[in-house]
């Protein structure tokens, strides 16, 4: 397939159903961190715009055209994004890729997994039709109890940079099946793909407040969404540090959220492996993946000391393969990190881990090849030690890091020595021992022999720090659902708890 040019088309904020200038005016760069130029600008909201696009949000709510639709009509609306997204899928690729810099067959790849997404979820929201009122079976004949399923209001959908529309998607889909009305704020560093759901919302007729799309900073525009007293519910996903204030900030409404915060997941890998070449792969793809920008990327390589020597040799060799380049270029394996800042952040982490002691086995600077982005080459460190920052934090970059373990008890220890919990694999030939790992893993994901293959229908996220709650499946769903009880009394008789007062 021909990569197609694209220019970052020129938008406002897409509120009510219309493109809308931010009140305050203000605009952002768009930066190609693969070039390092300004290649279009992005409106920046503030307050006053989240405000305005939150009373569109409650408006749609109230009106016939979104608040009274059955499941079976806003799936109509579903299958028309997807089969648009599909339409648009090049354009949309390479708008990615300039925005992000990830390799456009991995956006391309991105795209048809939000078609999929808009899809699965229009079938959820035909199936709620079905499952939107349920009878509660009482122990008595006095009462009949329902519990109806019905839209939690207006939420508040906060994305990341790393799967800019895909990451938006997993919100959005589930939240429009559900009947909610949305205003989503997709990061600042990736906005352009969000936008131009804008622009296919427009075109599919989408009521107007059903979604509502804010770009801007994430204090100017994100935190008064979460701040908001007519938002019902906050939807994360990105770093730690803005998780906890967004918590904060909730917790003052009691408002709930749904957190999914960085990692740093093991990949532990046994001697019984059958084939080294296989396992290999697998390890690369669990952690330069995306650039390495991957929540869930495993970045802790555990390795049993009995083939660690022989494996780190072939890892090396294929890592020397990885084909790094403008991600334009069509058998890109690694583009450039998001931005400078990031760029900055994760070369800091590696000459932290050299000053630490660890060794960089391979990797650890900018490709000679390439004078201009954000690139990192894919990094292997070794010699790590498990209070060492490489060992403990995320770094969000290509950069693995390595320990050997000699017992299983060692490697389990090795695999859950993290703050965080959100993905984990093993790679071995015994199924027993797999299952094994499966329970002692402390995280919402395992991956057994492989790393990072992700599908829409089971439940994504994750525990301990990599915070709570589940995208994707029906899990999603139900985080924009209200569940209602309602409860009738059936009888002619009258109640009798008080004493009835003497007749007149
Ligand atoms: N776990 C994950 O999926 C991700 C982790 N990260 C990690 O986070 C680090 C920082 O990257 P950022 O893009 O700055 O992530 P971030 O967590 O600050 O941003 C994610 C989203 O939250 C918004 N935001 C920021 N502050 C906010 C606030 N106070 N209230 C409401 N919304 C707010 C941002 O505008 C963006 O839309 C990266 O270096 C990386 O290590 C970044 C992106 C995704
Ligand atoms: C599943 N995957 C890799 C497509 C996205 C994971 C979410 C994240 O990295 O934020
Ligand atoms: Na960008």
């Amino acid at each position: 397939m021909a990569i197609p040019n694209m220019r970052i088309p020129s938008r406002q904020l897409f509120i009510d159903g219309e493109w809308r200038e931010p009140v305050k005016k203000n605009r952002l760069p768009v930066i190609n961190p693969a070039t390092e130029e300004i290649i279009g600008d992005i409106p920046a909201s503030t307050a006053e715009d989240v405000d305005i696009a939150v009373k569109a949000a409650r408006r749609a709510l109230g009106r016939n055209d979104w608040g009274s639709t059955t499941g079976a009509q806003r799936a109509k609306y579903l299958r028309a994004i997807a089969a648009k997204v599909l339409e648009k899928r090049p354009e949309l690729a390479t708008l990615e890729t300039i925005d992000n810099g990830k390799p456009w067959f991995e956006a391309a790849s991105d795209i048809d997994d939000v078609v999929a997404c808009f899809e699965y979820y229009a079938d959820l929201a035909e199936a709620l039709d079905s499952k939107s009122k349920t009878e509660v079976k009482l122990h008595l004949d006095s009462f009949k109890t329902h519990v109806y399923k019905e839209p939690l209001g207006v939420v508040g959908l906060i994305t990341p940079w790393n799967y800019p529309l895909l990451m938006t998607t997993w919100k959005v889909a589930p939240a429009l099946a559900a009947g909610c009305a949305a205003v989503l704020k997709p990061s600042e560093l990736a906005s352009i793909t969000s936008l131009e759901l804008g622009e296919i919302c427009r075109e599919v007729g989408l009521p107007p407040g059903a979604l509502n799309i804010l770009t801007g900073l994430g204090h100017e525009a994100g935190s008064p969404l979460v701040s908001h007293p007519d938002v019902d519910k906050i939807a994360f996903t990105g770093s730690g540090p803005t998780g906890i204030k967004i918590m904060t900030a909730a917790a003052q409404l009691v408002k709930p959220v749904t957190l999914e915060l960085g990692g740093k997941s093991p990949l532990v890998v046994f001697d019984d492996i059958p084939n080294i070449d296989i396992a290999v792969e697998w390890t690369l793809f669990g952690c330069f993946w995306t650039n390495g920008q991957i929540c869930s990327a495993t970045s802790r390589l555990i390795i049993q000391d009995t083939i660690a020597s022989q494996f780190l040799d072939r890892l090396l060799e294929w890592t020397k393969n990885i084909k790094i380049s403008d991600p334009l270029e069509e058998d890109c394996k690694l583009g450039p990190v998001i931005s400078r800042g990031q760029y900055e952040k994760v070369l800091k982490l590696i000459s932290t881990a050299k000053n630490e002691g660890a060794t960089i086995l391979y990797g650890g600077e900018r490709p000679q090849h390439l004078k201009k982005g954000y690139y990192i080459q894919p990094t292997i460190i070794t010699d790590v030690d498990t209070s060492m920052e490489i060992w403990k934090e995320e770094v969000f970059g290509p950069v693995l890091c390595v320990k050997t373990f000699k017992t299983e008890e060692e490697a389990i220890e090795l695999a859950n020595d993290t703050k965080y919990g959100l993905g984990a694999a093993i790679l071995s030939k015994d199924l027993e021992r797999c299952e094994r790992f499966t329970k002692a893993f402390q995280s919402g994901i395992v991956w057994i022999n492989c790393s990072q293959p992700c599908f829409w229908q089971p439940p994504w996220g994750g525990k301990k720090r990599s915070g709570f709650g589940r995208e994707l499946g029906e899990w999603s769903l139900e985080n924009y659902l209200n569940i209602k009880q309602v409860t009738q009394y059936v009888s002619d008789e009258p109640w009798a708890f008080y004493k009835s007062p003497s007749k007149l």
